[in-house]
């Protein structure tokens, strides 16, 4: 067995059931995707900043569908519109998708679907927070990193960070690993043993639970599958990069670091005792790649994980 086929074997096999254009309040449409897996039960998705990003599992053709079928999983070209007949023709945009005779995939051609290879793809790989993203939670800044990776991802350039974004092109992965795995249940009582004073990993343990047991290998096949080969990724976490990458398939070309919104504009973002602690636990004792600022006022530690932020990996 050559080295290829074992990586290819460990790798997770995502496949996009089904795809829709979701009008938002960010700017652009977005496309949601929902994926299934050979490694957990969970609806993982991917939230799609442009239309010619297209998922090769979902966009296959399949035995005996016919062209509405298509449609209705989201397989096609360009905009859907009433009266429209053509899954793989738009013919109001002028757009054609071709596939291989063959096996039935689809062949990627630079017209019409997006380039994979050669594009840096701005990418998020982001866990679920109920809590942070809609409870309005001050304990984390999931909420806060989400809306920025959707507007990064929209803009061309973020004018106070000079950060380059994605001008329409790029990817949210959303795995459902809520509190960091644990589940929600688990996430409140680790919140009640950080009320008694445990720090975010304490709690972790004292609940017999890993500090960080998530895989982050399926937004890897998600990501391969939606054609990407090049991403910059949005994240502090050394994790993540590492775990994303696999060699010929999928490489990080360029960390873009989440500097809390607070800590460059006083008056804007999440501002609590908690998020403090909490910022402070993940650059102390989970090695995020994020300088803490002077102006964070709780008690000091010592901080042999802190790293000065930089973008290059
Ligand atoms: N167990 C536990 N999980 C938490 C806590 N606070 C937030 N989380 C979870 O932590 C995860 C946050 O993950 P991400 O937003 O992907 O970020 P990250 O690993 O911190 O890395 P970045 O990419 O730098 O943001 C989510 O699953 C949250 O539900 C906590 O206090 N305890
Ligand atoms: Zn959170």
């Amino acid at each position: 067995m050559t080295v290829d086929s074992v990586t290819k074997k460990a790798m997770p096999e995502a496949k996009c059931i089904a795809r829709a254009r979701i009008p938002t309040t960010q700017g652009p449409d977005i496309f949601l995707h929902l994926y299934t897996n050979d490694r957990d039960d969970k609806e993982h998705l991917a939230i799609v900043f442009g239309e010619d990003i297209r998922s090769r599992s979902l966009f296959a053709r399949r035995p005996n569908e016919t062209q509405q079928d298509r449609m209705i999983r989201g397989a096609y070209v360009g905009k859907l519109y009433p009266g429209r007949t053509s899954a793989d023709i738009d013919e109001r945009l002028g757009l054609s998708m071709q596939f291989d005779r063959e096996t039935g995939e689809l062949a990627a051609d630079s017209s019409s679907t997006w380039d994979g290879h050669t594009e840096k793809t701005l990418v998020r790989i982001h866990s679920e927070c109920y809590t942070g993203e809609t409870a309005w939670s001050a304990r984390c800044d999931c909420g806060e990193q989400f809306d920025r990776a959707g507007k990064l991802i929209a803009c061309s350039q973020e004018e106070e960070s000079g950060i380059i974004g994605g001008s329409g092109h790029g990817v949210i992965v959303y795995l459902r690993q809520e509190g960091r795995g644990i589940g929600l249940g688990e996430k409140l009582k680790a919140y009640n043993l950080q009320d008694l004073g445990a720090d975010t990993v304490q709690a972790n343990i004292l609940l017999n639970h890993p500090v960080d047991g998530r895989d982050f290998s399926i937004g890897k096949s998600i990501l391969i599958d939606l054609g990407i080969e090049n991403i910059r990724l949005l994240t502090n976490n050394p994790d993540k990069i590492e775990q994303i990458e696999e060699p010929g398939l999928l490489t990080c070309v360029e960390r873009v670091p989440m500097v809390p919104l607070h800590w460059t504009h006083e008056h804007q973002g999440i501002d609590s005792k908690e998020i403090e602690g909490y910022l402070r636990t993940k650059i102390e004792r989970m090695g995020h790649l994020l300088q803490r600022p002077l102006t964070l006022h709780t008690q000091t530690h010592t901080h042999t994980h802190a790293h000065a932020h930089t973008t290059a990996v």
